[in-house]
Order: structure tokens, then C-alpha cells, then sequence
């Protein structure tokens, strides 16, 4: 997987080079370059942006840089990759994004500040790829890097061969619709409290149904949202009791 990012604070991306994406990268699974989008704003204080027509407050990312950074980052490789622009005016990243990203042979991602960039960069950039624009969630961020790093952690760990553990994927919370059971680890009992009995017996069964019961608990209390959206996608919505 190759990421191409490009953004006014490159720095902000620095965290890629570390533990299992720095690893990623060192073994040849994950390929990442950060662009300053500054290097393609050509005025003496290298302008990235401007008011917006139209008025109201904030600055717009001026949409020239970002073409020429964007046809700049495409003739470097082979391809076509898609373009993926985070802000909160898109499609919610959940696990089935993670999963659709880590398919991705090629991707560019825009991180955009201020009030956002010039809709004619979207236009003319789906002109010659696929463009995706990926929120975090419903909650207002300054700028993009921060999902940039929760995107490419998401979909990378989904690689074959990045995490150390392929087992550790199977049960984690929203793989398969539900939230992930509690852990333990030693001591048995700590500041008077004990780990569940049925975890030290031995009985793999017993554990297996234990963690899947304490999984559809957990779901229920926090995420019942979760629970009604797998029911009802296996036709079995339980009806709220009244
Ligand atoms: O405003 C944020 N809301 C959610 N996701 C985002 C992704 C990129 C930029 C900004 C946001």
C-alpha cells in the first residue's frame, strides 16, 4: 500500500515512521510520503489560501496549489490511485472503510485546514481518479492530519503480515459487529479484585462462551446502536421491550 499525503504541516505525519507503521514501511507493506503543500504555492509567502466568495468567516484553501500538488504526487507513481480527502463532510470511517482503504493499492491523501479546500480541486480531481471524502465522526477537528494518521493505521493493520498477531484481528470490537470482551492478565487478584473464575479454568469452551456473552452485554450497554443494525441486517431485531 502506498500513501501520498499532502499537507501544510508536514511534521504533523511523523508518527507514521513509528513502531508497527514504521515497521510496515521497513518491510516493504506500507510505502508513505508526505508533500508540503506549500512547495506548490509559488508567491513570496507561498500562499495556500484566501477569502471565501461569498463571504462569511475563515479562510478557503486556494484550489492552483493543490492541482499542481496533486499532478505533481500522480506522475510519481504508476496508476491511478484514489484520492482520499478527510473532512467531516464525508462518509463516516468504520471498519468496512478500513477494510475497503486497505485494498487500496495507491492512495493521496489531502489534508485540508481552514474552512476547507476550493470545490473545483474535488471536480477537476474526479475528473482523473476516484475521490473519497472520509470523516472521523461527527465532531468538528481543525484540519486533516489527525484523521490521516486514524485512516492509515485503520486500513495498514488489516495488511497481511503487519500485525505480528493475525489472531489479534479476528475478535477486536467492530470486526464483526460487536465490542471486544474485557481482558485480564496477571495477578489473579489485584487491590482485592479477582479475575473471572471461569478465565483460570482451563475450559476453552467455557471461556469461548464467556467472552462472547460478556461481548453481546458490552455491545448492549454501549453500542446498542450495533446490536439493532446486525439484528436487523439478520432480520431478527429484537423489539425494545415497551
Ligand atoms: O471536522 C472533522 N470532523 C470529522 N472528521 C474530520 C476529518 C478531517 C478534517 C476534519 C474533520
Amino acid at each position: 500500500m502506498r500513501c501520498d499525503i499532502i499537507s501544510i504541516f508536514p511534521e504533523y505525519l511523523e508518527p507514521l515512521n513509528l513502531s508497527l507503521p514504521g515497521q510496515a514501511q521497513r518491510k516493504g507493506l506500507l510505502e508513505v510520503a508526505v508533500h508540503d503543500l506549500r512547495d506548490f504555492a509559488h508567491d513570496r509567502h507561498r500562499t495556500v489560501d484566501d477569502t471565501p466568495y461569498g463571504g462569511g468567516a475563515g479562510m478557503v484553501m486556494k484550489p492552483q496549489p493543490w492541482w499542481e500538488a496533486l499532478e505533481h504526487v500522480r506522475g510519481l507513481g504508476e496508476g491511478t490511485p484514489t484520492l482520499i480527502v478527510p473532512g467531516p463532510g464525508g462518509e463516516v470511517l468504520t471498519q468496512k472503510v478500513a477494510r475497503e482503504l486497505a485494498d487500496e493499492p495507491w492512495m493521496i491523501f489531502a489534508c485540508g485546514r481552514y474552512e476547507g479546500i476550493d470545490e473545483r480541486v474535488y471536480e477537476a480531481a474526479a475528473e482523473v481518479m476516484p475521490v473519497r471524502v472520509i470523516s472521523l465522526g461527527d465532531y468538528v477537528l481543525n484540519g486533516g492530519e489527525v484523521a490521516v494518521l486514524a485512516m492509515i493505521e485503520a486500513a495498514a493493520r488489516l495488511l497481511p503480515g503487519f500485525m505480528g498477531n493475525a489472531e489479534s484481528l479476528v475478535e477486536e470490537s467492530h470486526e464483526d459487529g460487536l465490542l471486544e470482551y474485557p481482558v485480564y492478565t496477571k495477578p489473579a487478584s489485584w487491590r482485592e479484585r479477582e479475575v473471572p473464575p471461569v478465565l483460570l479454568s482451563g475450559d476453552h469452551a467455557k471461556v469461548a462462551a464467556w467472552r462472547h456473552e460478556q461481548r453481546l452485554e458490552r455491545t448492549a450497554a454501549r453500542r446498542p446502536d450495533l446490536l439493532h443494525a446486525s439484528a436487523a441486517l439478520a432480520g431478527t431485531d429484537v423489539v425494545p421491550q415497551a
